[in-house]
């Protein structure tokens, strides 16, 4: 096994950048998820690290060791794409063979690690179907069974799941964090989903327009994101904008908002403060529930949309939709239109540095 060093990684297609300066250190072992809108970089970075394109500038390194002069075939990776594009004229088994057989190595080592592939996907017994007569999750399977048939040192996943629909791809998330925690093998992952990257993995990195705006782990990201994209990129957030007074902000309308300890900028300077809506506690008065919720806004209920186990409710306030969302306790429920009082806490606002 082995880890994945990118350092000062560029690379242009003409005019446009689509990987700029990108720094990672992917640890070994580790499972890394790569988040970012459509056309941020992610599928060229992870085609820098395989070796199929080549940065302009920049340093990759597999397990310490530079790879800027080795070849795709030799870097030891194994890859699954979301069109994971299987021989529909070959078996199952021979599918998963077909890095061995490449490889040369004798027969009989190439029907063990094929069967010790196909269990480890749990399709033991289904070596001998065609891939058309397999489900889109099994097929699935069968690609990732293919990809670390070979014992690469390292497994890039571009969308693995986008293909299936929601049950499978949830039922694949935990069986693919399962074989990738039994092999232990280091996984950098593409996806869409940012609860997919949440739920998956150890570190999650988040680019846009092919530069790197946040890595680390899922839970500091989303507690402590370090720009509005961040904020809103991954998971839901209240953005307030006004000017830094030291510990918080002030709105325009001269409300203050303090924000969490340790979070600071200087007086005056433009500044945004990041709530996420399920901190946010929403009442029809002002009593004070809980003496640390210090956070205080009025507002009017626009909207409110009941999802089973929480609603999220809109409310408006000096020109400003606001997201509260609260688990549904069956205690009364607020109308759309009543006026209400948002309070939360200090320590679940972000101070955010504008730019
Ligand atoms: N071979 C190429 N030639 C020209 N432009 C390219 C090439 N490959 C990628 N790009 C451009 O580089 C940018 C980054 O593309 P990339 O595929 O890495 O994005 P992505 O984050 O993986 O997007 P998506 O989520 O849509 O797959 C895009 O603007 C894309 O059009």
């Amino acid at each position: 096994m082995a880890g994945v060093q990118v350092a000062n990684v560029s690379r242009s297609f003409g005019a446009h950048k689509a990987l700029d300066d990108v720094s990672i250190d992917f640890a070994d072992g580790g499972f890394y998820a790569l988040l970012g809108p459509s056309g941020s970089g992610k599928t060229t970075l992870l085609r820098q690290i395989a070796g199929f394109d080549f940065p302009d500038s920049g340093r990759i390194s597999i397990g310490g060791e530079s790879v800027e002069r080795v070849p795709v075939e030799k870097r030891r990776i194994g890859m699954v794409f979301q069109n994971y594009a299987l021989f529909p004229n070959m078996s199952v088994a021979d599918n998963v063979a077909f890095g061995l057989s490449v490889r040369g190595e004798n027969k009989a080592v190439i029907a063990t690690e094929v069967q010790r592939a196909l269990d480890l996907v749990q399709l033991g017994k289904l070596g001998g179907r065609r891939p058309h007569q397999l489900s889109g999750g099994q097929r699935q399977r069968v690609a990732l069974a293919r990809a670390i048939v070979t014992k690469p040192r390292v497994l890039l996943l571009d969308e693995p799941l986008g293909a299936l629909d929601k049950a499978l791809r949830v039922d694949m998330q935990i069986e693919l964090k399962r074989i990738q925690r039994e092999i232990g093998i280091t996984t950098i992952f593409v996806t869409h989903d940012q609860e997919e990257a949440l739920t998956m993995s150890d570190r999650i990195g988040i680019l846009r327009d092919g530069r790197l705006v946040q890595e680390g782990p899922p839970e500091e990201i989303y507690d402590r994101p370090k720009s509005e994209f961040a904020a809103t990129f991954l998971g839901d957030a209240n953005i307030f904008r006004g000017d830094a007074t030291g510990n918080g902000i002030r709105l325009p309308d001269g409300t203050a908002i303090a924000a969490k300890v340790g979070d600071r900028l200087a007086g005056g300077a433009k500044a945004s403060c990041a709530v996420r809506p399920e901190r946010i506690r929403i009442a029809t008065d002002a009593v004070v529930s809980d003496a640390a919720d210090a956070n205080m806004l009025k507002g009017k209920v626009s909207k409110r949309i009941f999802a089973g186990n929480n609603s999220t409710y809109f409310v408006e306030r000096a020109g400003q939709t606001l997201k509260v969302i609260v688990q549904n306790t069956g205690a009364d429920r607020l109308a759309e239109g009543q006026d209400v009082v948002l309070r939360w806490s200090p320590e679940s606002t972000v101070l955010i540095a504008a730019g």
